[in-house]
């Protein structure tokens, strides 16, 4: 499911739907820009407007006025991300325990106390706070709980989506343009490793997954939540996914530790070791 995109997945121009506003406004982000509408037709901006966006903005604005420190997009997607949430859990039985509340409060029990995870908290407080306005403080004190954690959950398990533009040159990387966060739920299920023996691609929002070594039958599918072996110590690779994803990393590089590519090009031999000069795009006339 790809939340970012809604309403309209046939439609992969629209950018940053969660930014959007369907009619000119005056409304100023956290960084005084204004925000900016991106349609492809105005049958899909109608649609974003009935479907979650009147109260998205009703949201936004509300939290805007809080001055809570966190970032437009997040906060967006992360207001998206709630509203369906409660869309979903309904209020009253997620206040009487039920097992389905019990289990989403029993997720990730070891949160840190960071900085990221302090601005969730006050996002879900706010949320909870505009959209259930029926309920007691306490009551809507337990739901912000709730939706703290259906938060965290997808803020460990989403991935950023980025489209890539053809730039014909070796700067062809930066033009990678991020478009939102989406849960891919199958993916979300390969665990990462520092040596990942596949790597992500999109096609107009639908994520592809690329194997870039020969995988075995029975071997573990790894996928790279960012740190790489080759690159960057052990060191600062647990210290990444530690702050970014709360755990420990046990991959084969970590467990050995294994050592950086400059450390070993003395052992490679002289004729490796000179760099390749291979042109990357053939010249048309
Ligand atoms: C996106 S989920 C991956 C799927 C997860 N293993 C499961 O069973 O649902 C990410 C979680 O998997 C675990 N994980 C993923 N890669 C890991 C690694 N290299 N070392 C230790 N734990 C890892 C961590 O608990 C992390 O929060």
């Amino acid at each position: 499911m790809c939340l970012n995109l809604e309403p309209c997945p046939d439609c992969p121009w629209v950018r940053r739907t969660f930014s959007i506003h369907t009619r000119p406004t005056n409304i100023l982000n956290s960084r005084n820009e204004r925000l900016q509408a991106l349609y492809c037709s105005d049958e899909c901006r109608k649609g974003a407007w009935s479907g979650y966006h009147q109260l998205e903005c009703r949201m936004r604005r509300k939290y805007d006025l809080l001055k809570a420190p966190c970032d437009p997009d997040s906060s967006g997607s992360w207001t998206r991300i709630m509203i369906k949430a409660l869309s979903t859990l309904t209020p009253a039985a997620c206040l009487e325990n039920s097992p389905r509340v019990a289990e989403i409060l029993s997720l990730l029990p070891d949160v840190y106390d960071d900085e990221k995870l302090e601005r969730i908290r006050k996002l879900a407080k706010t949320i909870c706070a505009a959209c259930c306005e029926e309920l007691s403080a306490e009551q809507r004190e337990q739901l912000a709980k709730v939706c703290e954690r259906i938060l965290l959950v997808f803020q460990r398990n989403s991935y950023t989506i980025d489209e890539s533009h053809f730039v014909p040159s070796i700067d062809a990387f930066r033009s990678r343009e991020v478009i939102g966060r989406a849960m891919y739920p199958t993916v979300a299920l390969m665990n990462h490793s520092c040596d990942a023996n596949t790597t992500r691609v999109y096609h107009l929002g639908t994520q592809v997954v690329r194997a870039i070594r020969p995988i075995k039958k029975g071997e573990q599918i790894f996928s790279s939540y960012g740190p790489e072996y080759g690159g960057m110590p052990k060191s600062r690779r647990q210290a990444i996914l530690r702050k970014k994803f709360y755990f420990e990393c046990d991959c084969d590089s970590c467990d050995d530790d294994w050592p950086l590519i400059g450390s070993t090009m003395g052992q490679v031999p002289e004729f490796l070791r000179q760099p390749i000069h291979i042109p990357l795009l053939k010249e048309v006339n």
